[in-house]
């Protein structure tokens, strides 16, 4: 299990760009990180690049277990959850269905699942096929879905930006259940997150 990530000297570039250079950040069980910046600063290439699909021009990403540092494929495997913008939901299933394939993909189980439900309160929506789902459901469902199958490091990419005040503060209050439990979450934002979480700003201000 995941109980820290060691990022040390990170340089990313997209296309011609250079977005960052000797980019250093360090994230433990339980902590939070607020990753923010401009728009185009690279918040989201840099989740990318954590979760493997960004080959970095250079530094490292080291996943760490018991001061132990891990082979990275397989903690990215095993170990992490990445929810972007395109939340990957297929249109067709119903939310029922979408849950119980990611959780069982995934490798979370019954109770893990149930836990989901109740947590984002999805009981009244599990019959609807995903595309008649509203932006705000649609994303009480992918978060669901890191609730029922259990990772240590989650990456989120404005996890909150389409919920409403009410489901900010109880999306917020399963995150701060799952730091509690051990894990750990860097989200890219440009609001305040509804929990404490360490602030690392990318720039990019215009
Ligand atoms: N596949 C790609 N090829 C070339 N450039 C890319 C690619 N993907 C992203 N970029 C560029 O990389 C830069 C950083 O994009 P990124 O999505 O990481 O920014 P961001 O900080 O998440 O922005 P926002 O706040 O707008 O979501 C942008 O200038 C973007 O155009």
């Amino acid at each position: 299990m995941i109980d820290a990530l060691n990022i040390a000297d990170l340089s990313v570039s997209r296309g011609d760009r250079r977005l960052f250079h000797k980019l250093f950040l360090d994230v433990r069980a339980g902590e939070a990180v607020a990753l923010t910046g401009g728009n185009g600063a690279g918040k989201t290439s840099l989740l990318r690049a954590i979760a493997g699909f960004i080959r970095p021009d250079g530094g490292q990403i080291d996943f760490v277990s018991n001061s132990v540092r891990l082979e990275a494929d397989e903690a990215r495997r095993q170990g992490l959850h990445l929810l972007g913008h395109l939340e990957g939901l297929k249109p067709a299933r119903t939310a029922l269905q979408e849950l119980s394939f990611q959780c069982r993909y995934l490798g979370g189980n019954e109770s893990q699942m149930a836990k989901a439900i109740e947590g984002f309160q999805l009981a009244p929506l599990l019959d609807l096929e995903t595309r008649r789902l509203s932006a705000g459901q649609r994303r009480r469902l992918s978060l669901a879905r890191l609730v029922s199958a259990p990772r240590p490091l989650w990456l989120l990419d404005e996890p909150l930006a389409p919920l409403d005040s009410v489901w900010r503060q109880r999306a917020g209050d399963q995150m701060q259940a799952h730091l509690a439990a051990g894990g750990m979450i860097i989200a890219a934002v440009h609001d305040p997150l509804p929990f404490a979480a360490r602030a690392f700003d990318l720039g990019g201000f215009a």
